[in-house]
């Protein structure tokens, strides 16, 4: 049987769930400049795009050339498509406003044009991460990031490009989770996976245990739970994974079930957790919960908490349902407080 392209997936769409037009083609820019970033992963150093930019992004962050090739990337691709209003990117410190030169759209699009930066120079798998939120008032030219402060249960989409062994799209348009697979040799995407569910239990869970010292109490007990396996409280033993990049994280509880968080620590009171809100935490929960899973801060649902700011961080717990619960359970009677 012949495979869905993307574009047909997205006529689809339009007829069978109402989504616009507009939305649709954003998501075919989109698709544009992942695979036009994936050209640039898989050339590595021939196209001379590993190391450091020698720059810094706005979290203090040592900029890696991808991080700004893919940022350009991004940009070039959806600015000018028409359907946008602003954009916003962890690599850029204020939200873009579209160019005069451009026609604006109802749409705002913010995004993590390269996840995972540590991976790049090791050839392990990194990602593009974007969220499609609603331009307040409908399109406009003078958006300001006010605009952008809305609770991700505003999200119109959201998905995410994997730079792994296959290229792959993963997005949301709010009825279900599909993926698509690069074919490289014909630029093509082909829809591959659809109506993804996770399961509500699993045996597998993903921490980077070397915060350990720095959790906070709910996550230590958490974990000392998970690792004392069948004989502890949970009664089975736990396998565990880190890769170092959220795509790819999220990739695999959404193929194969699984919790993920990279919680909140006392390492640096002023950062609650590494991930930030609104274009790494918003966008995967969205996935997620439309899979069946579950994603929370430890006290909340992340979809609804309401962003300050543009780059603002959070703790996230996310994937299997049953997981979820129980570690969101411990921090709610912990005396902590968010
Ligand atoms: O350094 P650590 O603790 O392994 O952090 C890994 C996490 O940091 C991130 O790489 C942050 O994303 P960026 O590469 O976009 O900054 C996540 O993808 C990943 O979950
Ligand atoms: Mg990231
Ligand atoms: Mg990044």
């Amino acid at each position: 049987m012949a495979l869905m392209t993307l574009h047909q997936y997205l006529a689809r769409e339009e007829r069978e769930n109402s989504v616009p037009h507009e939305l649709t083609t954003l998501l075919l820019s989109v698709a544009d400049a992942a695979k036009n970033i994936r050209g640039k992963v898989s050339q590595g150093a021939l196209a001379g795009v590993l190391g450091l930019a020698g720059t810094e992004n706005v979290q203090g962050e040592d900029q890696k050339k991808l991080d700004v090739i893919s940022n350009e990337i991004m940009c070039t691709a959806n600015e000018p498509c028409g359907m946008l209003s602003g954009l916003a990117s962890e690599e850029m410190t204020e939200v873009l406003r579209v160019s005069d030169e451009y026609a604006v759209g109802p749409y705002l699009i913010l995004f993590d044009p390269l996840d995972g930066s540590s991976n790049i120079d090791i050839d392990a798998p990194i990602g593009t991460i974007f969220s499609v939120l609603p331009c307040p008032g409908g399109k406009k030219r003078d958006i300001t990031e006010a605009d952008f402060m809305q609770p991700g249960i505003n999200q119109a989409a959201a998905g995410y490009a994997l730079y792994g062994t296959q290229t792959q799209l993963v997005f949301t348009l709010g009825h279900g989770v599909s993926a698509f697979t690069l074919d490289p040799s014909t630029g093509v995407f082909y829809l591959t996976k659809e109506n993804i569910r996770i399961a509500a239990e699993t045996a597998e869970f993903a921490i980077n245990c070397s915060n350990q010292r720095h959790w906070l109490k709910p996550v230590q007990q958490y974990v000392g739970e998970l690792l004392d396996g069948k004989k502890g409280p949970r009664g089975k033993n736990y396998n565990m994974r880190w890769i170092a990049c959220f795509v790819a994280e999220v990739h695999r509880i959404l193929c194969r079930g699984g919790f993920f968080t990279y919680p909140k620590d006392d390492k640096n009171p002023d950062r609650p957790g590494k991930l930030r809100l609104m274009y790494e935490a918003n966008p995967m929960s969205f996935l997620i919960e439309q899979a069946g899973g579950k994603a929370t801060n430890g006290f909340r649902r992340i979809m609804e908490i309401q962003p300050e700011k543009i780059h603002q961080r959070v703790a996230v717990f996310l994937g299997a349902a049953e997981e979820v619960d129980y570690i969101t359970r411990l921090h709610q009677e912990s005396g902590l407080t968010e």
